[in-house]
């Protein structure tokens, strides 16, 4: 169920489309304004907040950045109104819905928000398998770690086992517990009370709270601090949470889902995870394995966003040429499901004529690493030598800027895949690409964040 918040009057068209919401299964919440809704999203969790044109956009969005809610913001205003679209967007709504509203436009903003098409799109057998396995446990209470490789479909699989447990009708909730400093996480996950450090202006309930009776993804888990690893064993084992600054512990009912592309076995035995977590959490173990390893999914998969990403931008249909079709099936998709969505998206807007052609299916290869690709050592050297020549002269931090720009450039956007390249955890890369961004350098954006159409614009996810 999507948790919808609507900021604006609900008497004209906005009302329409919140008719339209909930008859599609949203929950809905309305504030007045701006101020409202944001005092809202810091006590409940939402999906997406649609908000009018009339209001300040700009400032919902910066306020949200500023407290660290994550949630898509789409801006909603009259047909003609191109200018306040544009605007919307410049401001960072992810998307402008004209009014009077399209009842299928509000329902893919819906299902986009909710996190995906109902069931995973599979036709290859060891994705079956899982699936299978997955839907078995959902209905029990036992936590679930779900391991893979970066793009995969971690959190995919959560949602699934989520829509098809007995807590499918309460939230779902996913925090990526890389992207945090650990004290913001702490809060982030906990809660706090208004004044319990400096920064904290209003209490806010934490992401267990938002969860209760539902279902908590912690994403990327090998990422958390062992102190912290400490606390979410305490919230499994009592059922209760402290929030930072609170009189007492606060009982909370949430099922715990996990996901992690490092090896956490591996993480314990060299003492950076909590046994007795992992323990906890590895009640059930599932693998989604990696794109290469189900060849059969790559085409499905491939034409499932070849119609959505048509569908977004108003473009017609197409089916893949044979030879776009061959290329897909050949290349090994380190990225996995991300990059070909990446690569799909890219090829459906690119593609000109009646089919999507191999010319539009643009690939990355990636450079071949200097020890495998030299047979022989001595040969290597001299090529290594001259490009490490070449960078004599030049500051090591800007060596080093450029290189990890380089390497997200390479990787489509995707934080994971390039600090696993550049050997380097992920809170370190986001903290180089906060210094970069302010200074101005463009630093590419994650996928799902690129802007693809111009207005109208519709595309979440
Ligand atoms: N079977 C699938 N069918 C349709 N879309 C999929 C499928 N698997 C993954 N996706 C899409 O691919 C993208 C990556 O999936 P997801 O975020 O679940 O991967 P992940 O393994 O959790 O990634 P990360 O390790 O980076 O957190 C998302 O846009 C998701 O919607």
């Amino acid at each position: 169920m999507t948790r919808l918040l609507i900021i604006g009057s609900l008497e004209a068209e906005l009302g329409q489309a919140a008719r339209i919401a909930t008859s599609r299964g949203a929950r809905l919440r309305q504030a007045d304004g701006v101020t409202s809704g944001i005092a809202m999203a810091r006590g409940e969790g939402f999906d997406l907040i649609l908000c009018d044109v009339l209001h300040d956009v700009a400032w919902l969005v910066s306020c949200l950045e500023a407290e660290r809610i994550a949630c898509p913001v789409v801006a909603c205003g009259r047909n003609q109104d191109a200018s306040a679209a544009v605007r919307a967007i410049q401001a960072g709504a992810k998307e402008f819905l004209p009014l009077p509203p399209d009842a299928e436009l509000i329902a893919a903003m819906l299902q986009a928000a909710a996190g995906e098409a109902d069931t995973p799109v599979h036709r290859d057998p060891a994705m079956a398998a899982v699936l299978k396995r997955a839907e078995g446990v959902a209905r029990a209470e036992a936590s679930v770690l779900i391991t893979g490789e970066s793009g995969t479909g971690k959190e995919v699989l959560a949602r699934h086992i989520h829509r098809h447990s007995r807590r499918a009708d309460r939230p779902f909730v996913a925090l990526n517990c890389a992207a945090l400093p650990e004290a913001l996480l702490e809060s982030e996950l906990f809660g706090h009370e208004k004044g319990a450090f400096s920064g904290a202006v209003a209490a806010r309930r934490g992401k267990f709270e938002q969860a209760d009776g539902g279902t908590l993804l912690l994403d990327e888990i090998g990422e958390m601090d062992p102190r912290l690893q400490a606390k979410i064993l305490r919230a499994l084992q009592e059922r209760e949470i402290d929030r930072l600054g609170g009189a007492g512990p606060v009982k909370v009912d949430v099922r715990i889902l996990a996901a992690t592309n490092r090896d956490l076995a591996a993480e314990v035995a060299a003492g950076r995870f909590r046994e007795d977590l992992f323990f906890r959490l590895n009640v059930v173990a599932l693998r989604v394995p990696a794109l290469r390893d189900r060849p059969d999914d790559i085409l499905p998969i491939a034409e499932h966003f070849a119609r959505r990403y048509a569908e977004a931008n108003g473009i017609p249909l197409r089916r893949f040429s044979p030879a776009a079709r061959a290329a897909l099936l050949g290349h090994a998709w380190s990225g996995n499901v991300r990059e070909l969505e990446n690569t799909v998206h890219r090829a459906v807007l690119l593609a000109e004529g009646d089919e999507i052609g191999a010319e539009a299916v643009e690939l990355h290869v990636p450079a071949p690493r200097p020890a495998a690709a030299a047979p022989a050592l001595a040969a290597a050297q001299p090529a290594r030598a001259i490009g490490v020549a070449a960078l004599v002269g030049r500051r090591m931090e800007e060596v080093e800027r450029d290189l990890i720009l380089e390497t997200l450039t390479h990787c489509l956007g995707n934080r994971t895949r390039a600090a696993e390249i550049l050997g380097i955890s992920i809170r370190t890369l986001r903290n180089k690409l906060h210094e970069y961004r302010a200074t101005g350098a463009p630093v590419p954006m994650a996928p799902g964040q690129m802007p693809v159409a111009p207005f109208p614009y519709a595309q979440l996810g």
